[in-house]
């Protein structure tokens, strides 16, 4: 033994003696003696066999663990078979319903349609909703008989946006608060002289039944260039125009740009257009206005009108104009009108019994209601959201 000890590594040495005594392999004594002539690896051969592949009974992986033999792992695998739908060549699916794929359906196998998909996004040129708003208001207006005036003026002179619409020349909306006076050239350089003559005497001493403002009344107020405030400087030329001629009645429109000296804020900007539109015939009267406008506004959608007496120094009745918005429930501001004072009309040497029906409507409110924009900047100006302009979808005005 004491040989033996000192031979073998003592690991085996160990295993060795447990082993022998266990199996009763060898005789211990003084001497040691075998007891039997062969001797069975299990061990090696339990190895081997997992080497190989083998699946072993538990006890034996057991007792291979236990003297950290061997060791367990997992892993995955797959295996692929062939489907039910299994094919060698891809199959193609008829989209079309060609007049070939309709003689060969049978054969064929029809995709199926995906209503879910989204169409492709159009890349393409987009109109501003301003734009949008106005052509279909022109096309209101072209409906119900009226022509456009011509109003590719942007610069106009005190005369014709106020003096000619009997505004005094004091009033606080003609001092550089509220107007855009030029500064080259700062004066216009002709007016209708005879014409001038007779603003000045109704300005100052009235006329045509009415007493006038009592004041002295400068033509150097009335030479002064501006960025017209309203498009009724518009409607003013026209109509004296108008009373050249042999008269004949009349229905104008025109949506263009006008121009305040105003703080610009979600709903203000310096710039906007208007929308304006008059009626002058013989005889009219306010019930002609009122229902010119119920015609206007319900072609508009808005078919419940309200009117709230106002002031304007060139209409005499003037009625604000609210409209109930069926989209947003509730009752809202539209534009503002009159019949032109004959203080006005009567110097322009129109005959005594024509009447002018008139009214004006920005046209950013109702392009903000459609598209459902709450800030103006967003609609106009040099912070206007160009992303909006792609992304809108045409807005129909009128629901009727
Ligand atoms: N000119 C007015 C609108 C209006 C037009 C015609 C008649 C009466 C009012 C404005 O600027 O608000």
């Amino acid at each position: 033994m004491d040989e033996l000890k000192r031979k073998l590594d003592p690991s085996v040495f160990n295993i060795g003696r447990s082993q022998v005594g266990k199996h009763n392999w060898v005789q211990l004594g003084k001497q040691v003696s075998r007891k039997v002539q062969h001797v069975k690896d299990k061990v090696k051969n339990l190895l081997l066999q997992i080497q190989e592949g083998m699946e072993l009974d538990e006890s034996s992986l057991n007792s291979l663990k236990t003297r950290s033999l061997i060791e367990s792992k997992e892993w995955k695998g797959y295996s692929v078979k062939k489907g039910p739908n299994y094919a060698p060549k891809r199959k193609k699916f008829a989209t079309d319903l060609t007049r070939e794929n309709l003689q060969t359906w049978k054969e064929l196998q029809f995709k199926e349609y995906n209503f879910n998909a989204k169409g492709q996004p159009l890349d393409a040129g987009h109109l501003h909703p301003l734009l949008k708003v106005r052509k279909q208001l022109k096309d209101i207006f072209r409906q119900m008989g009226f022509e456009e005036m011509p109003t590719n003026n942007f610069v106009e002179s005190s005369f014709w946006n106020f003096d000619a619409l009997f505004q005094p020349q004091q009033h606080p909306a003609r001092d550089s608060h509220d107007t855009f006076f030029l500064k080259a050239p700062s004066t216009t350089r002709e007016l209708p002289e005879d014409y001038v003559e007779r603003v000045k005497q109704v300005h100052e001493s009235g006329g045509y039944g009415s007493r006038g403002y009592n004041y002295d009344w400068k033509r150097e107020e009335a030479n002064k260039n501006l960025l017209r405030t309203h498009t009724t400087a518009v409607s003013s030329r026209m109509l004296y125009a108008l009373a050249k001629k042999p008269f004949t009645p009349k229905k104008y429109f025109s949506i263009d740009r006008v121009f305040r000296n105003e703080a610009v804020d979600r709903t203000h900007l310096a710039e906007f257009h208007q929308i304006e539109g008059l009626v002058c015939d013989r005889g009219l009267t306010l019930g002609d206005l009122i229902g010119v406008l119920h015609d206007f506004f319900s072609r508009l959608g808005m078919s419940k009108l309200r009117f709230k007496p106002a002031y304007n120094p060139y209409t005499e009745p003037s009625m604000e104009i609210f409209g109930y918005h069926e989209g947003l429930g509730k009752w809202v501001e539209v534009g503002n009108s009159g019949m032109f004072r004959p203080e006005m009309l009567l110097p322009m040497g129109l005959p005594e019994d024509v009447r002018v029906i008139a009214w004006g409507v920005s046209l950013e409110r109702p392009t903000m209601i459609l598209y459902g924009i709450d800030n103006i900047r967003d609609l106009f100006g040099h912070k206007v959201d160009l992303d909006l302009i792609k992304r809108n979808a045409i807005c129909r005005i009128g629901i009727e």
